[in-house]
């Protein structure tokens, strides 16, 4: 982690050869976007459509279309309903309606302001749009720190969660730590579930930190926030230059995923936030690891952080297993009558199990939902 001179912001590199590019983290740097632009040598002849929700625009649109234009840029915006129910192809579509509209050409940029959903949808975007233009993140959302980075665009099928995407990796992350202080209790909460994550696939002591500053974290301490989202995106970065099209090393970042993408396709996108969905996932694969002989102490452990950050760790009772398991067949992470699933081995530590029978994760769902929400 080193700092940027111009900037004043903490930057990390992804790396990944010639389309290596920087995320900065820094607070107040939305008004810093169009020099960023500059230092990314993005061309200013060509139209920027900024994607975004109705939950961001009132609060960040203004400010991010006026720094941009400032720095010599022409700029339009699209606003999709906040929420997962708009990472669907009719979305994708009005997108793609609003950048022909704006006049995009090879040369225009698409700028995803905002979270998860956001970024995903409009990243797909940029990523078909005239079979591909270049795309910014500018997150707001502390989930964000994992979905911005890495290059992995989608949009959801009914019945099956991130299905139609591609791999495209921005050109840059920007990423304003004064947008997270308007973020609700709730958002916050399903947002520290994929640091968490990233502590409990790749580093102990990441993750006893986290245990430490909940408090801090929860409250929107934004030098805790700083810290732990450089610590995350630090180590989504390390993974993702090693593997970049997930042939192996990527699917680790997968941790609970298996479990979480089905929930959040059986509950109809939206009812459980993708984080949520994950916590329960994540005490799923620690419950396997438990049933596949590990020590008894990681589920414990995991399902005791989760908790301390408020996170559910039960299934919801009303949910059907069979519509889960169902679910989880049509997930990308099903092969021949098996799942794959990210299994711990110790805290900071997960293999990945090609092997795992579908019996015992129906097993542990039942289990999962007998616990107490
Ligand atoms: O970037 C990755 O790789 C991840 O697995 C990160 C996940 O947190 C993220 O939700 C991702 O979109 C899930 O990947 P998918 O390939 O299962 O859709
Ligand atoms: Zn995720």
């Amino acid at each position: 982690m080193s700092k940027n001179l111009t900037l004043d912001a903490a930057e990390l590199t992804v790396e990944l050869g010639e389309r290596s590019y920087p995320i900065w983290i820094g607070s107040g740097l939305l008004g810093r976007i169009g020099e960023a632009f500059q230092m990314r040598s993005i061309p200013t002849r060509s139209p920027i459509v900024i994607i975004t929700d109705d939950h961001v625009a009132p609060l960040y649109l203004e400010r991010t279309e006026a720094a941009l234009r400032e720095a010599g840029y022409q700029v339009s915006s699209f606003v999709v309903a906040a929420g997962e129910s708009s990472k669907s192809l009719q979305v994708y579509e009005q997108c793609i309606t609003a950048a022909l509209d704006a006049g995009c050409d090879r040369h225009s940029s698409i700028v995803a302001l905002g979270g998860g959903v956001v970024g995903d949808l409009a990243g797909y975007v940029a990523a078909t749009y005239m079979r591909g233009i270049r795309f910014i993140q500018v997150p707001t959302t502390i989930l964000a720190h994992d979905s911005s980075v890495g290059g992995k665009v989608a949009v959801n099928h009914p019945f099956a969660k991130n299905i139609i995407g591609a791999f495209h990796q921005p050109e840059m992350v920007l990423y304003d730590t004064a947008t997270l202080l308007t973020l609700p209790d709730r958002e916050v909460r399903a947002g520290l579930a994929e640091m968490i994550k990233h502590g409990l696939i790749w580093d102990e002591e990441f993750t006893a930190w986290c245990e430490a500053q909940a408090e801090r974290l929860l409250a929107k301490d934004e030098e805790a926030l700083t810290y732990g989202l450089l610590k995350g995106c630090a180590i989504k970065a390390q993974v993702v230059s090693q593997d970049e099209r997930e042939h192996d090393l990527r699917a680790i970042l997968n941790l609970g995923h298996t479990i979480g993408h089905a929930l959040e396709a059986v509950a109809g996108y939206g009812e459980l936030l993708h984080g949520e969905a994950i916590s329960i996932g994540m005490v799923g694969s620690a419950r396997l690891a438990e049933r596949l002989g590990e020590d008894k102490q990681i589920a414990v452990r995991t399902e005791a952080i989760l908790t301390k950050y408020g996170l559910p760790v039960a299934v919801p009772q009303h949910m059907n297993s069979d519509d889960i398991i169902q679910a989880m067949m049509h997930d990308k992470k099903f092969k021949e009558g098996h799942t794959v699933f990210i299994v711990p081995t110790a805290i900071g530590h997960v293999e990945i199990r090609k092997d795992v029978p579908v019996s015992l994760v129906r097993d542990i769902i039942e289990e999962l939902k007998g616990e107490k929400a």
